[in-house]
This record gives C-alpha cells, sequence and structure tokens, in this order.
C-alpha cells in the first residue's frame, strides 16, 4: 500500500512528541517530512534556562538526534521555514523553494516571544529567550558586557536573570506588577522568592512600565514611564509569548490568539492540524509542555484511526528551574469569596505551603522552600479529591521514606509527560530497568524539565530495594557538579562535619540535597571521620534508620544476630517466644542462614528487640550482613578447615561495620563450596593447610563470580586481607556501588597489588580498627533511649 504523505511543519517539542506517539501507533503508515525552522534536530527548549545557568551544556539537550530521523525515514528539512500552504493543492513551500505535497499536515510552529512595541525595541543588544540562538547571544554578551536587564519577571525571565547573574552580568528585572510571578504566586510566596533572590544578587523593580530603550545602534539604557533611567547592555524580554499563527492566518485557517482546533486538534480545514502552543483549543492557549504533549497524544491517536474522547483541555502547574529555589504552584492560587485556604509559613525556615479549598475538594496549591508535595498535590487537584483524603494520606506520609512512596499508582510522577507512579513501577518490573536513563527511554519520565528526577529516582529505589545502585553516575546527583572524589577530599580538606555543612560549603544547588545525595554524604562523612562522625539518621534510607527492613504491607522484619548462622537452644525459644507474643505473621528461614521474623508492627520493634535480648543482625543495612559457613572439618567428611569458627571470628569484627552497599560473605571448608563463597562479597574457602579468598561475587540481578584474591595459612591472614579489602572498597567505592561492581570498575589486579602490600595493608587494617571502634549495637541504643522510641516508634511528639 502507498504511504500517506504527513508533514510536519516545526521540528519542536510538540510536533516532533506527536511524531513520537504516531511511529509508535503505526511504524510504517506514513511518509514523513519534517521542516524546522532552526537549524538542529529536536530539542529541550525547556533546558535553555538549564543551559544559560551553565548546568548543562547545548549538546546535551538535543531530545532526538540527527540518526533517530534516519532510523525512523524522516525527512528533516533544518533550517527551512515553510512560507505558503495551499490547502487546496496540498502542497507546502519553503523559503528554500521547495514544494512538498501532503496528505496529512500538521501545523506545530509555537511561539514567538512578545517583544514591546516600544522606541528603541530593535537596537542590537535587546533580545527575547526563545531558543539557541537567543541563549548564545546572552553567553556571547556577557563576555563583553556588565549590565543585564530583563523585563518581566515570570518564569521565563527569573531563569534568564538567574543565568545572567551565573555569567557574572549585574542584573536588573522590571516587572509590571507590583510582586514577582503574579500569574503563578500569591504575594506571601512572592516576597520569600523576592528576599532569596535579591541575596543572590538580582535586583527588582516593580510596577514599572518600560517605555523606551535607550542608546544609539546598541542598547545603553531603558526608561520607564515616570522618567527613570537604568543603565543596560543587553535587554532581554520576558513579557509572555504570542503563538506563531501567520502561516495559518494566510492560508485562510481559523484563528484567534492562537490556530483554532477542536477536540482532535482538528483546524477547519479536516486534513490539516495544529497541536502545541500555536494551537488554541476551547479559548485557550498553553505555553508548558505537558497539555502540549497530552495534545500530541490526542492527535496521534485521531490521525492514526484510533478511537478515543478527544482532547477535553488541561489544568497546568509551574515549577521555577533555578538552582536552590523551590517553588511550585498549580489552580488556583488567591483566594476567592467561595474559597478557603490552608497555609502554613515557617518564616525562619523560609518554607510556605498554601492549599486552597473550594466546596471541600483541593483547587489550587502553592509551595515555596519545600515543592515535594507537589506533584501529589497536583494528582490531588487533577483527581477532584477532597481535602479529608489528602490529610488522610498526610498521616501516613509521615512514616514513609519518600513521598513517592504515599502516592497512589494512578498519580502523576512526571507532570511534563503525564507519566504515572504506576506505568513507572511497572515498566521498571516489566522491562527490568535499572537507572533513571533507562526509564526516560521507556516511559518518557523525566524527559522535559527534569523536576522528578528525584522522584524517579526515589521510585528505582522503592522497586528494587537492595538491587538498585546508581553507581554509574559522575557526580553525586543532580544537586550537585561534583563527583565523590572531589566532595570527599573537599570534607578531608576543609574538616566539613555535617550534611548541611557539606551542601552549603560546597555549594549545593538544593537545600536540602535529595534520596540520594542525603545517604551517600552521611556514608561518606562517616566514613572519613570514623570513630568521631555522629550518624545522621535522618539522611539515612527508611530500614537503616528504623533498624528492620520495611514491607509491602507497612509491617517490619526483624532478623537477630546468629554468629556464622550458628545458632542454641536458648536463642530459638527467645525467638519462638517472641513470635508468638507478638503474632509473628511468618518465621522465615533466609538465604544467609538466619530466622527472619515478619509481620511486625512499627510500633512492636523496640519491645521485640527487649524481649530478644539479641543483637540486631542488620538484615537491613547497607553494612556488613552475615557471614554463611558449612558445617566445615568438625563434622562434614570433606572438611579440611574449621569453617564455622573462622565465620563466627569474620562476623564478630565486621559486625555493624557501615559499607557503601550490603556486604555478604561466606565459609566453606572445602572447594564443594556448600557456603556460596562463589556469589559472595567475601567468600573464604578451606584448603588443606591454606585458605582462599575471594571476593566481588554476587548473586543477586547482577550475578558475578567471585574472584580469588589471595591465599593465605592462617586464620589472622583471612581477617587482615578482609579487612584490608572491605576498607579499601569502603573508602573509593561509590555510594550504593556493590563490591562486584567496584571490583569491575577497578580490575582485580589493581585490589591485589594495594591489599598486598604489606604496609598499605597495614594501613589499611588501622583504619579499619577506627571504623570498628564506633560500633554501637542498635537495637540497644533504641531500647535504651526513650524519647527515640516515641519519636521514630510511636510517633508521639513530645517536642
Ligand atoms: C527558556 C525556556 C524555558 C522553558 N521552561 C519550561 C518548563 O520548565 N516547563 C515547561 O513545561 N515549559 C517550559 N518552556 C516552554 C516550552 O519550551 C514550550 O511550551 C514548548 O517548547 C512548546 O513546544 P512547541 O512545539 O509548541 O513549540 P517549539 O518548541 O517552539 O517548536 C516550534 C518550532 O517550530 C519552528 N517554526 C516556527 N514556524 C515555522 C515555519 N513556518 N516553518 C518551519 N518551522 C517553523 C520554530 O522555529 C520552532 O523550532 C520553556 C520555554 C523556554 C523558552
Ligand atoms: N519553569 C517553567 O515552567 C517555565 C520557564 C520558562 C518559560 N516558561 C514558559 O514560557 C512562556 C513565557 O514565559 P514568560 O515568563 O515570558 O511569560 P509569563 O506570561 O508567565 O510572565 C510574564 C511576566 O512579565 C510581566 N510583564 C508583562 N508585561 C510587562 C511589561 N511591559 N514590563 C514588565 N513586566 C511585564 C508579567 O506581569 C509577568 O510577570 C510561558 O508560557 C511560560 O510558562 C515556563
Ligand atoms: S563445603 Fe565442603 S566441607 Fe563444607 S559442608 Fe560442603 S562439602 Fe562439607
Ligand atoms: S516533571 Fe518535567 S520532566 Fe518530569
Amino acid at each position: 500500500m502507498e504511504k500517506q504523505k504527513l508533514i510536519l511543519i516545526g521540528n519542536g517539542m510538540a510536533g516532533i512528541r506527536t511524531i513520537e506517539e504516531i511511529i509508535k501507533l503505526l511504524p510504517d503508515y506514513f511518509e514523513i517530512t519534517v521542516f524546522g525552522k532552526e537549524p538542529y534536530p529536536n530539542y529541550n527548549r525547556i533546558q535553555l534556562s538549564n543551559v544559560l545557568q551553565g548546568d548543562t551544556e547545548l549538546k546535551d539537550i538535543i531530545l532526538n538526534e540527527w540518526q533517530w530521523y534516519e532510523d525512523n525515514n524522516i525527512l528533516l528539512y533544518p533550517g527551512e521555514t515553510v512560507v505558503k500552504i495551499d490547502k487546496e493543492r496540498q502542497v507546502v513551500f519553503t523559503d528554500k523553494g521547495k514544494e512538498a505535497e501532503y496528505d496529512y499536515l500538521i501545523i506545530a510552529t509555537g511561539s514567538h516571544p512578545f517583544i514591546l512595541p516600544i522606541r528603541g525595541s530593535d537596537k542590537k543588544g535587546v533580545t527575547g529567550f526563545r531558543d539557541i540562538a537567543d541563549c548564545e547571544e546572552m553567553i556571547k554578551t556577557s563576555k563583553t558586557y556588565q549590565h543585564a536587564t530583563v523585563i518581566g519577571g515570570g518564569l521565563l525571565g527569573l531563569e534568564a536573570a538567574r543565568g545572567l547573574l551565573n555569567l557574572g552580568m549585574k542584573v536588573d528585572v522590571i516587572e509590571l506588577a507590583d510582586y514577582l510571578m503574579e500569574a503563578q504566586l500569591d504575594q506571601t510566596a512572592a516576597g520569600l522568592l523576592q528576599e532569596e533572590l535579591e541575596t543572590q544578587g538580582m535586583q527588582f523593580h516593580f510596577n514599572k512600565q518600560t517605555t523606551e530603550i535607550l542608546g544609539d545602534e546598541r542598547v545603553t539604557g531603558i526608561q520607564f514611564q515616570d522618567g527613570q533611567v537604568i543603565q543596560a547592555d543587553l535587554v532581554v524580554m520576558a513579557i509572555g509569548i504570542r503563538p506563531n499563527i501567520q502561516l495559518a492566518k494566510e492560508t485562510g485557517l481559523t484563528v484567534n490568539r492562537g490556530i483554532v482546533v477542536n477536540d482532535f486538534m482538528q483546524t477547519n480545514v479536516a486534513n490539516i492540524y495544529a497541536v502545541g502552543e500555536c494551537a488554541e483549543h476551547n479559548h485557550t492557549t498553553y505555553g508548558l509542555v505537558a497539555p502540549l504533549y497530552e495534545q500530541g497524544q490526542v492527535l496521534a491517536k485521531h490521525i492514526c484511526g484510533m478511537n478515543h474522547q478527544g482532547y477535553k483541555g488541561s489544568i497546568v502547574s509551574t515549577q521555577l528551574k533555578i538552582s536552590g529555589v523551590d517553588v511550585f504552584s498549580a489552580g488556583i492560587i488567591n483566594e476567592t469569596a467561595d474559597t478557603k485556604a490552608m497555609k502554613v509559613l515557617d518564616e525562619w525556615q523560609k518554607t510556605y505551603k498554601k492549599i486552597v479549598i473550594q466546596s471541600g475538594k483541593i483547587v489550587g496549591t502553592v509551595l515555596y522552600g519545600n515543592t515535594k508535595e507537589g506533584a501529589k498535590l497536583f494528582s490531588y487537584m487533577k483527581k477532584n479529591a477532597s481535602i479529608e483524603d489528602y490529610l488522610a494520606s498526610q498521616q501516613n506520609a509521615e512514616e514513609e521514606e519518600s513521598i513517592v512512596q504515599s502516592m497512589g499508582d494512578e498519580e502523576v510522577i512526571c507532570g511534563c509527560n503525564g507519566v504515572s507512579k504506576g506505568t513507572i513501577v511497572e515498566a521498571i518490573n516489566r522491562e527490568g530497568l535499572t537507572s533513571l536513563e533507562e526509564v526516560k527511554n521507556v516511559t518518557n519520565a523525566a524527559r522535559s524539565c527534569g523536576q522528578c528526577k528525584g522522584m524517579v529516582t526515589d521510585l528505582l529505589e522503592l522497586t528494587l530495594g537492595d538491587d538498585y545502585s546508581e553507581s554509574s553516575s559522575e557526580t553525586i546527583c543532580s544537586c550537585t557538579d561534583l563527583s565523590r572524589e572531589q566532595v570527599i577530599a573537599a570534607i578531608r580538606e576543609k574538616g566539613l562535619t555535617h550534611t548541611k555543612e557539606v551542601m552549603n560549603v560546597l555549594g549545593w544547588k538544593t537545600e536540602e540535597g535529595c534520596s540520594k545525595c542525603r545517604p551517600a554524604l552521611n556514608y561518606y562523612l562517616g566514613m572519613v571521620h570514623a570513630a568521631d562522625y555522629e550518624d545522621e539518621r535522618e539522611s539515612r534510607f527508611v530500614n537503616e534508620r528504623l533498624h528492620a527492613n520495611i514491607q509491602k504491607d507497612g509491617t517490619y522484619s526483624v532478623v537477630p544476630r546468629m554468629y556464622g548462622g550458628v545458632t542454641n537452644v536458648e536463642d530459638l525459644r527467645k525467638i519462638a517466644d517472641v513470635a508468638e507474643k507478638y503474632q509473628v505473621g511468618m518465621i522465615k528461614l533466609t538465604g544467609g542462614q538466619r530466622i527472619d521474623l515478619l509481620g511486625i508492627t512499627k510500633e512492636d520493634l523496640p519491645d521485640v528487640w527487649k524481649d530478644l535480648g539479641m543483637p540486631s543482625g542488620y538484615a537491613y543495612g547497607k553494612s556488613v550482613r552475615t557471614v554463611k559457613t558449612c558445617v566445615g572439618a568438625q563434622f562434614c567428611r570433606f572438611g579440611t578447615q574449621d569453617s564455622v569458627g573462622m565465620g563466627i571470628q569474620l562476623e564478630k569484627k565486621f559486625e555493624g561495620l557501615n559499607t557503601p552497599h550490603k556486604v555478604k560473605m561466606g565459609v566453606s571448608a572445602c572447594p564443594r563450596n556448600c557456603a556460596e563463597g562463589g556469589v559472595k562479597d567475601v567468600g573464604v574457602i578451606g584448603l588443606d593447610g591454606v585458605w582462599e579468598v575471594y571476593v566481588g561475587g554476587n548473586g543477586g540481578t547482577d550475578l558475578r563470580q567471585a574472584e580469588l584474591l589471595v591465599r593465605v595459612k592462617t586464620e589472622d591472614e583471612v581477617l587482615a586481607y578482609t579487612a584490608a579489602f572491605l576498607q579499601y572498597y569502603r573508602e573509593n567505592a561509590n555510594y550504593l556501588e556493590r563490591t562486584s561492581a567496584f571490583v569491575e570498575r577497578v580490575g582485580l589486579e589493581h585490589v591485589q597489588e594495594v591489599v598486598m602490600d604489606e604496609h598499605v595493608r597495614q594501613a589499611l587494617n588501622e583504619r579499619m580498627e577506627r571504623a570498628l571502634s564506633a560500633y554501637q549495637e542498635p537495637w540497644q541504643a533504641v531500647i535504651e533511649d526513650e524519647q527515640t522510641v516515641k519519636d521514630l516508634y510511636q510517633n508521639i511528639q513530645t517536642h
């Protein structure tokens, strides 16, 4: 069958997303041609703010590489503008003299920045902020000139202003209204924002109407209606956008503010569609990607002949993309006669939360300082949930590790791309996804503004549990541009002792850090300061904070310590009594030869530990866990060494040691290796008069066989080499990097060189001893601390 000719005008975000959706539905049905005015493949316009702010580079914001067009048989004409459409002949004409026929035409020409129609606005140095060319122009100007003026204190203006500050310019922001982001914030939030941005160096001028741009050929200043003049070498107009409708208008399509479309994104000509910022649906045009992508999905389905209800309009939310400034806004933000508002302002911490309620339903929200709840509140708004539902969900949320844990499957994690928690979890499980990049590729989540990256990462962690490891990234996380090595070096050099201090001194982009960097910093600080470090419980993952493993149903599992997997009558009796008393849901033997008591409520945990009177088995921690042993020489006829004794020594020595990820060990007394040392982080095998120490094994998702590190004669040597290896791993692995990945990355030979050097080995052992000296049995510590029991396990607020 001959392919239908489909032409897209506008190689931008909405148009290309529509094409992506179309080729997902009908890969071979259309012969697709794209005309794009800009000489680039489709790029992430949103990220221009981050480019200007120096957080990312232009080369990193391409969404669809040239190869993508080729791979999908899409004929792209970059740098070519469509100047005319003949709707009768179904042909488009370009500024380079090309003519192309279509069966279906999609117009996705976006918008242009509104430039004040005042004297001097055509001078050199006056620009909008819309595309790569504008961005490059501003970067270039900052190298020669000093004074920048941004007209417009909205999202775009403020993001531009922050970028220009980063480029070393002095920045004035001019706003017509009497506070910032008038369309998105109320006066309280805007005040907090203004205060913060002033400390960052911006100077604001409110209630100012610019009447003239001064200068000869190039701008030198601007003048306001009240006669005031301020100096300016660069003027950025960020006072809103106007849809590009000229072409559609000249073609005879119905236009208003945008190109008028019906619920199927169809213009008044049946085979001509409009999508994105240029389209006007139900008297509304949009300037954010989330609704435009929704439109794209609808249009794709329609053009592919799939049944659907059509586009019904969108509720939008916005977030400001300035490092270290958290602002979220959605829906109705100012109270009216028929609304009530719930407001919490913390002037000290500079946080503000406002929820606007109408007839018992959440209809709007403004968050400043802490925007973690933004996605959740937005989901509640969209599903028309009552404020009671939200408040009830809050009680559970307080007990949970991260906001994503308390979200329902249908709740949206990525607002830009409309991707729900359920969709992401399903994709992680179905496709075996293990990294943010993979989730992005499969689900589109986190592919636009990137504000949801933290939540997607949390969700990966929540879904994969211990199998999650984000160790490949060079920087610790998106809160900083520094690598693990740089952060550790700074901790040492500057004597930093607290996660908040690290974030402040090293210029973290977020005030609170994220769920990725907080536990990592806590670990690195503990590793560097060994015995002197006071662990920050609040920076740990929930399991480590509570010293028990949270289960699917919200109960916990308790695994008491059994050195070397050996137990006795007394311990078994205690375990049986506890299981009976607390009606434990299930008693289960673990793969590491321990007894797991499952189904214990959080409130019961301290009492269970008190009744057990046994140390924690650390089954939840990024720490040395169990040492599995075979029965060994004492009972087994093949046994050549005391594997049980060796295992117990290892477990007692390294009990409670904090490590970048969990560490499991196994000791066998002959090569039959019943304790499975070949897939352990440290595997020890006893032979006649010899012990072999293997490292870097993994029996989980990333199956890896352990490699022989060393052959030694005595048990003391086993302990010394194991200590040297583990200390080297502690000091050099990325947080959440298993020994298997670590050994793979640095190479066994390198590890051998390190631990074989007697001086180095000794030094590593000394540092290990210091780290071990800080160990405090955690369950006992909790039982003895009434306040912690109340705060952490019973949620009774006493201070
Ligand atoms: C700096 C900046 C930051 C932003 N941040 C956010 C954010 O954080 N969150 C958010 O949701 N949104 C943000 N936006 C808005 C978002 O980028 C836009 O809503 C989105 O890009 C619009 O997509 P579109 O495809 O409709 O238009 P565009 O992406 O502008 O694409 C239209 C394309 O069509 C081309 N074109 C126009 N006329 C023709 C023609 N006649 N022939 C050929 N080609 C033509 C244009 O050159 C352009 O490349 C931001 C915008 C900017 C500028
Ligand atoms: N983080 C984000 O979501 C983000 C970031 C950048 C851009 N955008 C989008 O890009 C588009 C453009 O953003 P924008 O900030 O230009 O538009 P906007 O309409 O959101 O804000 C314009 C601001 O300029 C002010 N203004 C209007 N006329 C003025 C004048 N004569 N002098 C001084 N101030 C004046 C308005 O009061 C308002 O505060 C919007 O659709 C926006 O949603 C979004
Ligand atoms: S590993 Fe060897 S010694 Fe140990 S139980 Fe198995 S067969 Fe016996
Ligand atoms: S919320 Fe913008 S990319 Fe997910």
